[in-house]
């Protein structure tokens, strides 16, 4: 057996903004990673999208040594692991590499939801999990309500939680001395056959696919041949090193070690995340445990506003599918919309990220329609299909039953806001399966149909709860639902791009409250618009966008040319996200109406 003892492998948990990134870097720049000057604000963050909205989303390591008070020095190989609901899958893969876990929890803000789902994932995957205080300089910590909290909530011993300050560097040390005393090292045997787990791949235009792995055993270098388990193809390994955030190629990784490896494979395909590596010397060796495939959770149908796009915009979608394997799209068609890609999101988050990038990175114009989750349909010649589009849907007339996904969702919220979270529950169809009270904060958990979580209901618990409550959900079960198509006709016109599937106790208001906000967002032509909604040949609400009758730039005083370039400059920017639809100009916002008719 080797040794592996001066191996701490860690990931943090936290709640989105409790300070994970902030302490990061100061492990960074205390176990000199990078220079000052390298050190960037949040390293680790390294996509512009991701600093931006200041969420993590893709995992990355980093690996640091630390000459600890016992005068050994450790190597620490840091897995970072994203904080938003929609990326919990990451989650589970980044603590495969891992022995120990820090619960980082913000001591004025208290345990919240998210990261009570990713201990229960640590706890049960066998991690050491080990509590951190954190932001401890502001005048709000409360360490002792909060230590309660992680006890009670959690369930796990918090007495020894360190208490720390990301932010003013204050007890940080004291971090990482409890790190390589409660984290356990690594096992393996480094002359064992390899045996590597890939907890990510992806795409880099310089290098191609660099996977991040964990080896369990043996040891890989330069010039070794590697075989990727599960595709039986072998490649010759480029190079192999950690990240110390910088890129640094190493002689080799080793058993207990974390690090990248890149052999020239061409898509992330080739390397399939979660699975085993070995060398071709040795391919009896065992398959490790992978992990669960990914199912996106919500669809729509994208298309580009000038048809001419359509080709870019297939050619982007390859290239961002190289680096998220979670993306998956298929060609549509729309009578309204033209040519477009429907595509499956983990979450609205995963959507709008993709959206902005799609539009940002490469230039595109587009039109998003409503999102949908996915429906089981049971038909009556006994066949059960699968409907992502609510204008799929098939002739009610041949359904047996129609059912729609469940999910458990658990909500932490102060006692003070409990009331409004639980009529925003009823509200959305819920139904309540447990409730809890813990020192100062309620556990409540609901069965609620995706359809209604997914599109609004975590910014709905934020707003009811003043930002307290926190949300974890995940797929249940599909149900039986008295559920209906909604059609919504433009001058007369079915708009397919437009159809939603709704619960029938709703229908009629949806109809209603969707009309008249497509009434708001549609600008007024030059002749008059009628909206109406429709539930099979039924119209259920009708509104007009009436008639322009003047010119805009009528209002503009004659001389004011300046005024007059800037609204018309302002018309051609609105323009850019409109869609002809018949004789109708559509703008994006309207497409997305359903999304703003809730409250
Ligand atoms: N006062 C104070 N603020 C802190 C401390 N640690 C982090 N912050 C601030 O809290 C905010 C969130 O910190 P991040 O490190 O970005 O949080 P995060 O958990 O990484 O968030 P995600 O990357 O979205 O998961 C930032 O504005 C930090 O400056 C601390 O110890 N004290």
């Amino acid at each position: 057996m080797s040794d592996l003892s001066h191996i701490r492998n860690f990931s943090i948990i936290a709640h989105i903004d409790h300070g994970k990134s902030t302490l990061a870097d100061r492990f960074i720049q205390m176990c000199g990673g990078l220079s000052e000057r390298e050190m960037e604000a949040q390293v680790l963050d390294s996509m512009d999208l991701e600093r931006e909205r200041g969420i993590t989303i893709k995992a990355h390591s980093v690996t640091l040594y630390y000459k600890a008070r016992d005068g050994k020095t450790y190597q620490l190989n840091f897995i970072d692991t994203p904080g938003h609901v929609d990326f919990t899958y990451e989650v589970s893969r980044s603590l495969a590499a891992c022995e120990g876990a820090l619960l980082v929890v913000d001591a004025g803000q208290g345990v919240e939801a998210q990261s009570v789902a990713n201990c229960y994932t640590a706890i049960e995957q066998g991690l050491e999990v080990m509590p951190v205080l954190n932001k401890m300089d502001l005048p709000q910590a409360d360490p002792d309500k909060v230590k309660g909290e992680i006890e009670h909530i959690i369930g796990i011993d918090a007495t020894d939680a360190v208490a720390c300050s990301a932010k003013s560097g204050m007890g940080v040390d004291e971090v990482l001395e409890r790190l390589v005393e409660v984290i356990p090292a690594p096992t393996g045997d480094i002359d064992a056959p390899l045996q590597a787990l890939i907890i990510d791949s992806w795409f880099d235009n310089y290098l191609g696919v660099v996977s991040l792995v964990r080896v369990r055993h043996g040891r890989i270098k330069k010039g070794d041949k590697v075989l990727v388990k599960s595709t039986g193809k072998v490649h010759q390994v480029d190079s192999v090193g950690v990240f110390t955030p910088k890129h640094t190629a190493t002689e080799d990784l080793k058993a207990g070690e974390v690090g990248f490896i890149i052999a020239g494979i061409k898509d992330i395909h080739g390397a399939p995340v979660g699975d085993t590596l070995t060398l071709s010397s040795t391919p009896d060796v065992d398959v490790l445990p992978g992990f669960q495939r990914v199912k996106p959770q919500v669809y729509a149908g994208l298309f580009p506003v000038s048809s001419d796009d359509f080709e870019d915009f297939r050619e982007a979608l390859q290239k961002l599918t190289l680096n998220d394997a979670a993306l998956q799209y298929e060609p549509e068609s729309s009578e309204a919309l033209g040519f477009g890609f429907r595509i499956g999101f983990l979450g609205m988050l995963h959507m709008e990220i993709i959206q902005e990038r799609l539009e940002r990175e490469y230039d595109l114009d587009l039109i998003t329609t409503a999102p949908t989750v996915v429906f089981e349909v049971v038909m009556k010649n006994g066949e059960t299909i699968y409907v992502d589009n609510p204008s799929k849907l098939p002739d009610l007339s041949s359904v047996e039953d129609m059912r729609e996904p469940i999910v458990r969702a658990n909500i932490l919220v102060p006692q003070e806001h409990l009331g409004n979270v639980i009529t925003l529950c009823i509200e959305k169809r819920g139904v309540q399966r447990d409730m809890q009270f813990l020192s100062s904060q309620v556990q409540v958990s609901y069965d609620l149909p995706m359809n209604e979580v997914v599109l609004d209901f975590f910014d709905r618990l934020k707003s009811v709860s003043r930002g307290y409550a926190s949300l974890d959900y995940s797929f249940d079960r599909f149900e039986s639902a008295n559920l209906v198509k909604l059609d919504v006709l433009i001058n007369g016109e079915k708009v397919d791009a437009l159809a939603l599937i709704v619960h029938r106790d709703k229908a009629h208001y949806k109809g209603r409250a969707l009309t008249e906000k497509m009434k708001e967002l549609i600008p007024r032509q030059m002749f008059d618009v009628a909206i109406q909604a429709a539930i099979g040949g039924q119209i259920v609400a009708r509104t007009t966008v009436k008639a322009l009758r003047k010119n805009v730039l009528a209002k503009c005083y004659g001389g004011d040319v300046s005024r007059k370039k800037k609204l018309l400059e302002k018309q051609k920017a609105g323009k850019k996200r409109m869609k002809q639809v018949g004789s109708v100009e559509i703008p994006q916002e309207a497409f997305l109406a359903v999304l703003k008719v809730d409250s």
